[in-house]
């Protein structure tokens, strides 16, 4: 028997998903490698495995053991707290497979509850929880220093406002940044201000290398940007190369809203599942 997927994206940035509804299913390291690996895999920036909260070994407290789980693994095998764009696509999946109902649910992840709404047109908005600024810090690019912003969105950011072309970021490699601030790594985004309520960036994902979004890393934006000019209200559109999305932020909460597409379905054959645990 061979092991059920589904392909989908936020805004570009790609999962796996991995339906484990009986909290069975071995998912090691090396197994999220070569799922997300391009050429032996199927490819994608991360694993969304859908577990029930309760089956979940260490589901942190405060978590709702009734919710669907998200349990969300980075392209290089890495455990992340939240991830925004895997959100959306997790609960776009929930309907898709008739474990939820368009509308309002919540969604576990290790961050804490998330809850969401899933639009009848795809689009969905979730609660982000609190964007939180806690201090100042720099990214170094090829030699060249950016100032940053960092925020803690249930995972690690560092916001750098620029004015250069970020067309012109060279970002296959990663930024090198302070590991006194981030001793777990972190996310970078490299923001553009496009005028009034609209942004754009382009991100450094910590597991991952650059994708084409990362959902936390929008609201860490607009936190930082707002933190920039002494506000801590307010909305915008973030643009990313995989498309646009719109965030709020306020103090103690925030919402990212966009899109969510499912792509294609499968099952994975036994004789791959077995050797990539290897
Ligand atoms: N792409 C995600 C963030 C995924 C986790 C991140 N790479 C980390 O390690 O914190 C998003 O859409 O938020």
């Amino acid at each position: 028997m061979g092991v059920e997927f589904v392909k989908g994206h936020g805004t570009e940035n790609d999962f796996v998903i991995l339906p484990d509804l009986d909290g069975t299913l071995e998912l090691t390291d090396e197994r999220v490698r070569a799922l997300c690996d391009r050429s032996r895999g199927i490819g994608a920036d991360g694993v969304l495995r859908v577990v029930p909260g309760k089956l979940l070994p260490d589901l942190p407290s405060g978590v709702d053991g009734d919710a669907w789980f998200m349990d969300y693994r980075n392209a290089d095998g890495s455990i992340a707290e939240m991830c925004g764009n895997g959100v959306r696509v997790f609960a776009n999946y929930l309907v898709f497979a008739g474990l939820a109902e368009v509308g309002e649910f919540v969604v576990g992840t290790r961050a804490g509850d998330r809850p969401v709404v899933v639009h009848p047109d795809g689009q969905v908005t979730v609660q982000m929880g609190p964007a939180r600024v806690f201090g100042e810090s720099t990214a170094t690019l090829h030699g060249r220093e950016f100032p940053g912003v960092c925020v803690d969105v249930g995972n690690p950011h560092l916001v750098c406002v620029t004015e250069q072309d970020l067309a012109g970021l060279d970002l296959t490699t990663p930024p090198a940044y302070d590991p006194a601030v981030y001793p777990n790594g972190v996310n970078v985004e490299f923001v553009a201000d496009l005028g009034p309520g609209a942004l754009r960036m382009r991100v450094h994902e910590r597991g991952v290398g650059e994708t084409r979004s990362c959902g936390t890393g929008t609201v860490a934006v607009l936190a930082g940007y707002l933190h920039l000019h002494g506000r801590q209200s307010g909305q915008s559109t973030v643009d990313v190369p995989g498309g646009r999305v719109v965030i709020t932020v306020e103090p103690g909460a925030s919402t990212l809203t966009g899109p969510a597409v499912l792509v294609a379905s499968g099952e994975l054959s036994a004789d791959w599942w077995a050797a990539a645990a290897r």
